[in-house]
């Protein structure tokens, strides 16, 4: 076996094998190709011994908003398969090695990915760092709490009219939202993607608040889901706002609808106060709930040099890293939430695999609950705890984009 870059040239091939290697059928470019964004020169391609195709990797070029408001770059790794015909044999490893690499050797220090199995990537030093949930109200229960602040507007639009609208909201709440990803310029001009970047027709509602200022918008269908009984469910595939008014004032534009009888936010963060906005906790159903986004530290020191933090204090930790077999302790020293690490020779307080950092990067899971979980040693009493309030970060983790 043999693994090289791709070029463009070679888009047919790649796409026909991740086709073969998910069981489906390779068509031509439909209206919004999911794979348009490709940057075919970050790809790669498993070949056996005669030249043949059998296993598939991607990257795009993503900037990842961190905890404390800054931004790094992330590789957002995608297009993963090995034939069916090929699988268990250590294809996925070898790509996974070479990407790896290959990333480093260009001086990139985080990965990011959504993955089809949550048991695949761990073994290569991924942790579950963002997580997502599908909630769904029923009409008669959705009074709030607290009355929506009155000055705001809702302007109800198509897809296909506001799509400059849409990607200046986008980036400009991605900046401020920690786990959240760029959506680059090529992604909207190509409509790759998932709507509301694809330009499948959709109820786009926008609010604007008293100054007449878009902070939020919804990204919505409706159907009928109950024939017999005319009901019919509006699905918000994607809220995003920049304040806390503008997602209440949307979420109440959507359980105010005639005709329908369920809201379902099909994407919320765990602790999204949506929920807490409700009069009746229990109006509020969680049908489904999900690890999304993925990260991988490449470079330990750098990645928590680049994020910022909640508290200040010190954490000396031990982060193995069996994948690329090295294994490194240092020290992180936060002073007015910038942080500084670097290898030391202390005593480690905190024992964990660079899968586990990964998860605690974003501030999205606690160092004390995988202590728990038996996944961290704590080799100092008190210093999962320590680690808590130094990872958090101002709020939870949300990743929208899907890549
Ligand atoms: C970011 C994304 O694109 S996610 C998309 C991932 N792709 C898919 O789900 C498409 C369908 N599946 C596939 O194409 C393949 O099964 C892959 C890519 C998941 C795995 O490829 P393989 O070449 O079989 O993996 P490889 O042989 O390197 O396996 C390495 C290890 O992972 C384990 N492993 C790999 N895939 C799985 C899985 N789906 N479930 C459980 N274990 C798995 C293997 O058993 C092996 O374990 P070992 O080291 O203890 O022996």
């Amino acid at each position: 076996m043999q693994i090289r870059s791709t070029t463009e040239a070679d888009l047919d091939t790649f796409l026909s094998t991740l086709c073969d290697a998910f069981g489906s059928v390779w068509q031509s470019p439909g209206e919004s190709p999911w794979w348009a964004a490709y940057e075919m020169d970050r790809h790669l391609l498993a070949e056996d011994a005669a030249g043949r195709p059998i296993g598939t990797a991607g990257a795009y070029s993503f900037e990842l908003t961190l905890p404390g408001g800054a931004t790094a770059p992330a590789a957002g790794i995608t297009g993963v398969g090995v034939l069916p015909s090929h699988r268990r044999q250590g294809v996925l490893s070898a790509l996974m090695r070479h990407q790896l690499e290959q990333l480093r050797g260009a001086g990139e220090f985080l990965a990011v990915l959504l993955a089809t199995e949550a048991v695949i990537y761990r073994r290569f030093g991924y942790g579950p760092a963002s997580y997502r949930q599908r909630v769904a109200v029923d009409l008669g229960r959705g009074a709030f709490a607290v009355p929506v602040e009155a000055g705001g507007s809702i302007e109800l639009r198509h897809r296909a009219d506001c799509e400059e609208e849409l990607a200046e909201v986008y980036d400009r709440v991605r900046l401020v939202q920690p786990g959240a990803l760029s959506r680059p310029a090529h992604w909207w001009a190509k409509g790759a993607g998932r709507p509301p970047v694809s330009r499948a027709p959709r109820h786009i509602a926008f609010h604007r608040d008293a100054a007449g200022r878009l902070q939020g918008y919804a990204c919505y269908t409706i159907a009928v889901t109950d024939q017999q009984r005319s009901l019919r469910t509006l699905t918000v595939e994607e809220l995003v706002a920049a304040t806390d008014e503008a997602q209440a004032a949307l979420a109440r534009y959507c359980l105010d609808h005639d005709l329908v009888s369920t809201v379902v936010f099909a994407d919320l963060p765990p602790r999204s106060p949506l929920r807490w906005r409700l009069a009746d906790y229990r109006a509020a159903r969680t049908e489904a709930e999900q690890d999304y986004l993925w990260v991988r530290l490449l470079d330990v020191p750098r990645a928590l040099a680049a994020r910022g933090y909640p508290a200040d204090g010190r954490l000396v930790v031990e982060v193995d890293d069996p994948f690329l077999g090295e294994r490194g302790r240092y020290l992180l020293v936060v002073a007015d939430g910038v942080g500084v690490c670097e290898p030391t020779g202390e005593p480690t307080e905190l024992a964990l695999d660079v899968a586990d950092l990964g998860s605690l990067y974003l501030g999205g899971t606690r160092a004390s609950d995988l202590v728990r979980a038996g996944r961290i040693r704590e080799l100092v009493p008190g210093a999962a705890l320590r680690a808590d309030a130094l990872l958090g970060a101002e709020r939870e983790p949300h990743c929208v984009h899907f890549f």
